[in-house]
């Protein structure tokens, strides 16, 4: 198991963003983390990033506390932007591997020319479409055991996001896993094997994307209507 999560409880003030939530996440699986505007998947990747502490609850990943070694196994993908504006794509790729042992420069390159970003390229001027894109290759470059990825498809036009897409897929083995936060979920019912359905900071329902359309007989969009209307 990768990470699990046990009666997970986050408290801002009097809000609970994360409200008794209870996961697991295995190896080799792609994970559509669902729900409406705080719902609380924002607030639990970061809880799983390590840059969160939760309240109370336990929350392992590879059967250790979330700390500075989970650190380096996760790459989280927050949707605030993080490159400095004087930063050109190249800067941003060594900025990157100085911070993270795990980021392979060559697999940046090949990301660079999937998103059609050049390196010449400064942050500054790009639109917020390669922006997102080059946000993506950065964190996709890192060879980590659990990505998370925080609507990565924002911003991104509808040409371009099979490719991105392509590009998540393709970065995911057996040994590794990716949960993927979208409010598009039509775009992610093609391509995930789990579905995580989070309802005011719990689980509300989750399993296999398949199991899940078959028990239900609705697909992930009509449970994700069901659920939230
Ligand atoms: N730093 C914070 N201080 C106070 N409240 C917070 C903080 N971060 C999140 N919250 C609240 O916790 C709840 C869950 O927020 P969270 O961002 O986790 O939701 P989300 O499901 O990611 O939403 P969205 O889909 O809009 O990104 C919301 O009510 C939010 O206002």
């Amino acid at each position: 198991m990768l990470l699990e999560c046990n009666g997970l409880v986050k408290t801002y003030m009097s809000k609970r963003a994360v409200d008794n939530l209870s996961l697991n996440i295995e190896r080799g699986r792609i994970y559509a983390l669902l729900g409406p505007n705080g719902s609380g998947k924002t607030t639990f990747m970061k809880i799983a990033a390590g840059l969160v502490k939760p309240t109370s609850g336990s929350i392992a990943f590879c059967g250790n506390n979330i700390g500075v070694e989970s650190k380096k196994k996760v790459a989280y993908m927050s949707t605030e932007p993080f490159f400095y504006n004087y930063m050109t794509v190249e800067d941003v790729g060594k900025y990157y591997q100085d911070f993270f042992e795990d980021f392979d420069m060559k697999r940046y390159d090949d990301l660079l020319e999937k998103m059609e970003l050049s390196k010449k390229d400064h942050v500054k001027t790009l639109s917020s479409g390669l922006a997102a894109k080059l946000k993506l290759a950065a964190t996709l470059a890192r060879k980590s055991e659990l990505y998370m990825l925080d609507e990565p498809l924002n911003g991104i036009d509808i040409i371009a996001r099979d490719r991105v897409m392509t590009a998540i897929l393709e970065t995911i083995g057996n040994e590794n896993s990716i949960i993927i936060s979208s409010h598009l979920v039509d775009e992610l019912e093609k391509v995930v094997d789990n579905a995580i359905f989070i309802k005011n900071g719990g689980v509300y329902l989750a399993g296999g994307a398949e199991e899940l359309r078959a028990t239900h007989k609705k697909s992930l969009v009509e449970l994700y209507k069901e659920i939230y209307a």
